[in-house]
C-alpha cells in the first residue's frame, strides 16, 4: 500500500477546484509545530491491513495529536490578532476582526469534531487505505491523514457492498469512545481473502448505535449511514427532491447530513447565501440542533414554522378548519386584494383648507397620483411616497394660484407652500384616506376583524368561512398566520418613506465595502493557504464587520431576522404537513427552488397535510420533482411496528410496510382502565412501570390535547424535577406531549394514553396515532378507557 498515492489521490478528489470545499479542514495543511508538541511524525505509518486494535490506537492517537496541532495554532493567531488592538483605519479594524472572526470558527468546528473523530478505514483492491472521518486532516508536509466523510472518495466507504465492491476489500468501522478506541468491526467484502475462520460482521456498529440509550437531542449517525440513504445524503442539489420514508427511516438524519454535505461539495455559493432548514416546532429544532455542530457545521438557519416570520412569535393555531383556511393558495389572491382595497378615490370633490386657503381637490387629481405613483411598480407603502409627492405639488399649485389671485400678481416666495400643504391636517387626513400607511400585522388586524372588508376582498370564501376567521384585533398571530404575514409584507414593502433611500446607499456602501474587502483577501491567501484555512475568510465576512462596525454578524444571522433573504438551498423536515402558503412562502426565500423536502405522506396530521407529494409541489414546480424513498425503519421495534402498521390499515391509511432492524425485546402491553378519571393516575404508574421494565431511558407519556395538563401535574408531583418542560427539556428521563409535540421526536418507552382520543381530536384521520405509535425505541404501553381504535 502506498501512503503518498493515498494522499495525492484524496488532495485531487476533495472537491471541484473552482468550488472547491475547505472550511472543513479538507485541505488543513500544517501550521509550524509548537516547539513542545510533538506532532504526529511523518513517520506515523499507515497501519497494514492486518493491523490490531493496538496499532490502531496508535494511529488514532496520531490523528488527535495533529487536531490538537491545530487548535493550538488557531489559538495561537486568534491571541495575536486580538493583540493588534482596535487600531488603524475602518478597513484594517474590519480585517483584523474578520481574521478573529476565522479563527474562532475554525476552533469551535476543531472542538465540535473532537467526540469521535475518525469512524471508519477502507482497505482498496489497489493496496490504498484511508481512514475516514468528521473532517479531513493532513499532516505538515500535506500527506493525507483522513478524509473528510463528505469527500467524493469518501463515499464507497458507505455504499461498498460485498456484490458491488467499488474496488473495497475490507470496511472497518473503529469504535471510539470519546477518543479512545474501544474496538473494530471489520467488513470484508472481497471473499478471496477471507481466511477460514474470519469472521465476518457488517452490522455491529449500526446496532451498537441504535442501542444507545436515547440522550432526548438527537445525534449524528456519520459513522454509519447506510447505503440508501448515502445515495440521497449525496445526490445532485438542483431541484426539489423528495424524500418519502416510513417513520423512523431516517428522514431527519438524512436530511441534515444532506445540508452538511451540500455545505461541503458547494461552499463557496451556499456560505453566503446560507440554507435554512424548516421543522415543525421548537420542541423538534432543539432535538436535531446538535446534529450539524457535532459535523462540524454551524452556519445554517433553523427555523419552525411559527418562526417563519421574522420578529412574530406566532402560537399554535388551535382550530384546524382555520389552519386549513389559512393555508390555502387563495390568500395569495386575498391579499392582494386587500392591499389594493387600501388605496381608494375619493367619491367626489373634498376641500381641504391650507394655512387658510380653501381649495378644492377632486377625484380626477387623486387618480392621477395613484397612477403615478402605481406606475413606479413599488411596493404599496414605497409607492404611496409618490402619491404623497404628486398630490402635495398639485395641491400647492391650486394654493398658489388662489394666492396669486389674491395678491394681485405680487410674486412673494412660495417655496414654503409645499411644506404647508404637507402639514396641513386635511390635507394629511385626505391622503391617508385614500392611500393608508399599512403594516402586515394591521392589514391582517383588519381583515380578520372587519367582516365588511374580508368580504369585499374574499368573495370567495363563504360566509361561515369568513365567520370562522373572525378575530378581535390585538389577538396573538398564529402559525397560520405566518405566511399571511409575509405575503402583506412583500405587496405592503418598507413603511419608513426614507427605507429605499436608506437601502440604496447601504447597498453603494456595502458595494464599496466588499471591493475593498475581496482585495484584502486576496492579499491575505498565501498566509491562509498555509494554514489550510482559506475557505473561512470571505470578502463578504469583512463587509459585514465593515457595515455593523464591528458587531459581528454572520450571513446566517442575517438570514435569521431578514425576511427578504433568499437562501441557496432550503431543507424542509415533516413536510408533508406544510400548507401551499407555507410552500409559497419558502419558494420566494429560494428563488433557485433548490430544496430538500424529507416526510411521510401517512404521517400527515396537519389540517393541510399533504395527500400526496406530486399535489403539494405542483402549483410551484409542475412536475419537476424527484422522489426518493427509505425504507427501513431504525427506531421502532419489528412488534411495535406491526401493531401501528394494523392499526393504520385498519382506519383507512395506506402505508408501505417497512423493513426493522430491531427485533424489540418488550411486547406491547395494552391495560384498561374503567373511566376516564383513571387515565391520569393509570398513565403516571406506568411512567415508573416503564422505567423499571427498561432499567434506564427516556419515557415519553403521548396523550389526548384534553388530558396533558392533569398529565403533567400529576408526573410532575410524582417525579418532579425529572419531568422535561417543553423545548430543550428532552434530556429529562420523563416527558409528557401532545401527538403533534412528538412529532418527530424518540424516547426508549412511550405510553400512550387513551388513543381513541387522539383519533378523534385528529378528525379520524389515523396519521396522529399512527405517529405516536411509532416514537419508540423499546417499549410501548397503552392505557385506554374507552373502546380502542380497530387494528389494535
Ligand atoms: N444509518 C443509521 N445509523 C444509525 N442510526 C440511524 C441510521 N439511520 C437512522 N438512524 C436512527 O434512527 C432513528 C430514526 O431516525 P430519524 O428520526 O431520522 O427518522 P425519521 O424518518 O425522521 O422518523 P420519523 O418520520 O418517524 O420522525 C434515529 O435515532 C436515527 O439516529
Amino acid at each position: 500500500m502506498s501512503e503518498s498515492k493515498t494522499t495525492a489521490a484524496a488532495a485531487s478528489q476533495n472537491g471541484p477546484s473552482q468550488d472547491r470545499p475547505v472550511q472543513n479542514g479538507s485541505s488543513n495543511d500544517g501550521p509550524s509545530p509548537a516547539p513542545h508538541n510533538s506532532a504526529p511524525s511523518e513517520a506515523t505509518p499507515l497501519p497494514a491491513i492486518d493491523a490490531g486494535i493496538d496499532q490502531e490506537r496508535e494511529y488514532v492517537a496520531a490523528l488527535y495529536r495533529r487536531l490538537d496541532q491545530l487548535r493550538e495554532e488557531n489559538h495561537r493567531q486568534l491571541a495575536k490578532v486580538r493583540a493588534t488592538g482596535a487600531v488603524g483605519t475602518m478597513q484594517n479594524i474590519s480585517e483584523r476582526d474578520a481574521f478573529a472572526t476565522m479563527y474562532e470558527d475554525r476552533l469551535a468546528q476543531l472542538s465540535a469534531v473532537d467526540d469521535r473523530l475518525v469512524f471508519g478505514r477502507l482497505d482498496l483492491d489497489n493496496g490504498d487505505c484511508r481512514y475516514i472521518g468528521r473532517i479531513g486532516l493532513t499532516s505538515e508536509a500535506r500527506q493525507r491523514l483522513m478524509l473528510d466523510w463528505r469527500a467524493p472518495e469518501a463515499g464507497v466507504f458507505y455504499q461498498a457492498t460485498a456484490f458491488d465492491r467499488h474496488g473495497v476489500r475490507r470496511r472497518r468501522h473503529l469504535l471510539l469512545k470519546r477518543r479512545s478506541v474501544q474496538g473494530l468491526e471489520d467488513e470484508v467484502l472481497d471473499a478471496t481473502v477471507l481466511d477460514e475462520g474470519t469472521e465476518n460482521h457488517g452490522d455491529g456498529a449500526l446496532l451498537a448505535a441504535l442501542k444507545a440509550r436515547r440522550t432526548g437531542q438527537m445525534g449524528d449517525i456519520v459513522a454509519t449511514i447506510q447505503s440508501e440513504q448515502d445515495g440521497i445524503i449525496r445526490a445532485d442539489r438542483s431541484g426539489v427532491l423528495v424524500v418519502q420514508g416510513g417513520p423512523g427511516t431516517g428522514k431527519t438524519a438524512v436530511a441534515l447530513h444532506r445540508a452538511a454535505y451540500l455545505l461541503y461539495a458547494h461552499r463557496e455559493r451556499l456560505k453566503s447565501a446560507g440554507v435554512l432548514i424548516v421543522g415543525p416546532n421548537s420542541t423538534f429544532m432543539s432535538y436535531i440542533e446538535r446534529v450539524l455542530p457535532s459535523l462540524g457545521e454551524t452556519g445554517v438557519v433553523m427555523s419552525s414554522l411559527a418562526d417563519l416570520y421574522p420578529g412574530v412569535r406566532s402560537v399554535e393555531e388551535p382550530d384546524p378548519q382555520v389552519a386549513e383556511l389559512k393555508g390555502r393558495l387563495d390568500w395569495v389572491q386575498i391579499i392582494g386584494e386587500a392591499v389594493a382595497h387600501r388605496r381608494r378615490n375619493i367619491p367626489q370633490p373634498r376641500e381641504v383648507v391650507v394655512e387658510g386657503v380653501k381649495v378644492t381637490v377632486t377625484p380626477k387629481m387623486v387618480k392621477r397620483g395613484i397612477d403615478r405613483a402605481k406606475a413606479t411598480g413599488k411596493a404599496y407603502n414605497e409607492a404611496r411616497s409618490t402619491f404623497v409627492k404628486v398630490m402635495v405639488k398639485e395641491i400647492a399649485e391650486k394654493v398658489e394660484r388662489v394666492l396669486q389671485q389674491r395678491s394681485a400678481g405680487n410674486d412673494a416666495d412660495r417655496s414654503y407652500l409645499a411644506e404647508d400643504v404637507r402639514q396641513s391636517r386635511d390635507v394629511r387626513v385626505l391622503l391617508n384616506l385614500c392611500w393608508m400607511p399599512r403594516t402586515p400585522q394591521a392589514l391582517l388586524e383588519d381583515l380578520f376583524a372587519k367582516p365588511d372588508y374580508l368580504a369585499d376582498v374574499a368573495p370567495g370564501l363563504t360566509a361561515a368561512e369568513r365567520q370562522l376567521l373572525r378575530r378581535e384585533p390585538g389577538s396573538a398571530f398564529t402559525v397560520a398566520d405566518a405566511p399571511l404575514l409575509d405575503e402583506a409584507a412583500e405587496l405592503l414593502g418598507e413603511l419608513d418613506e426614507s427605507a429605499g433611500r436608506d437601502e440604496a446607499r447601504r447597498k453603494h456602501t456595502r458595494e464599496k465595502d466588499l471591493e475593498n474587502a475581496r482585495k484584502a483577501v486576496e492579499n491575505a491567501a498565501p498566509q491562509l493557504e498555509e494554514m489550510g484555512i482559506e475557505g473561512f475568510l470571505d470578502a463578504e465576512a469583512i463587509a459585514d464587520l465593515n457595515a455593523d462596525r464591528g458587531v459581528r454578524m454572520t450571513a446566517s444571522e442575517r438570514a435569521g431576522v431578514d425576511r427578504t433573504w433568499t437562501y441557496g438551498h432550503i431543507v424542509v423536515d415533516e413536510a408533508q404537513e406544510l400548507s401551499p402558503m407555507q410552500w409559497h412562502v419558502l419558494m420566494r426565500r429560494c428563488p433557485l427552488k433548490s430544496f430538500t423536502a424529507v416526510g411521510d405522506i401517512a404521517q400527515g396530521s396537519s389540517a393541510s397535510a399533504a395527500r400526496s407529494w406530486e399535489a403539494a409541489f405542483a402549483p410551484f414546480v409542475g412536475d419537476r420533482l424527484r422522489v426518493e424513498e427509505l425504507t427501513v425503519n431504525y427506531r421502532t421495534p419489528r412488534n411495535i411496528v406491526q401493531l401501528a402498521e394494523q392499526v393504520a390499515a385498519a382506519n383507512g391509511l395506506e402505508i408501505t410496510s417497512l423493513r426493522t432492524v430491531r427485533e424489540g425485546d418488550h411486547e406491547p402491553i395494552i391495560e384498561h382502565c374503567d373511566d376516564a378519571a383513571a387515565l391520569v393516575p393509570a398513565a403516571t404508574e406506568a411512567v415508573a412501570a416503564e422505567h423499571s421494565r427498561l432499567g434506564e431511558g427516556i419515557i415519553a407519556v403521548i396523550a389526548p390535547v384534553t388530558e396533558i395538563g392533569a398529565l403533567r401535574r400529576s408526573l410532575q408531583e410524582t417525579f418532579g424535577k425529572r419531568v422535561g418542560t417543553g423545548a430543550g427539556s428532552m434530556t429529562q428521563d420523563v416527558v409528557a406531549l401532545t401527538a403533534d409535540e412528538a412529532k418527530g421526536l424518540e424516547f426508549d418507552g412511550v405510553v400512550l394514553v387513551e388513543p381513541a382520543g387522539l383519533l378523534q381530536e385528529a378528525g379520524g384521520r389515523v396519521g396522529s396515532l399512527y405517529v405516536a405509535m411509532t416514537r419508540s425505541t423499546q417499549s410501548l404501553r397503552v392505557i385506554t378507557s374507552r373502546s380502542l381504535p380497530a387494528g389494535f
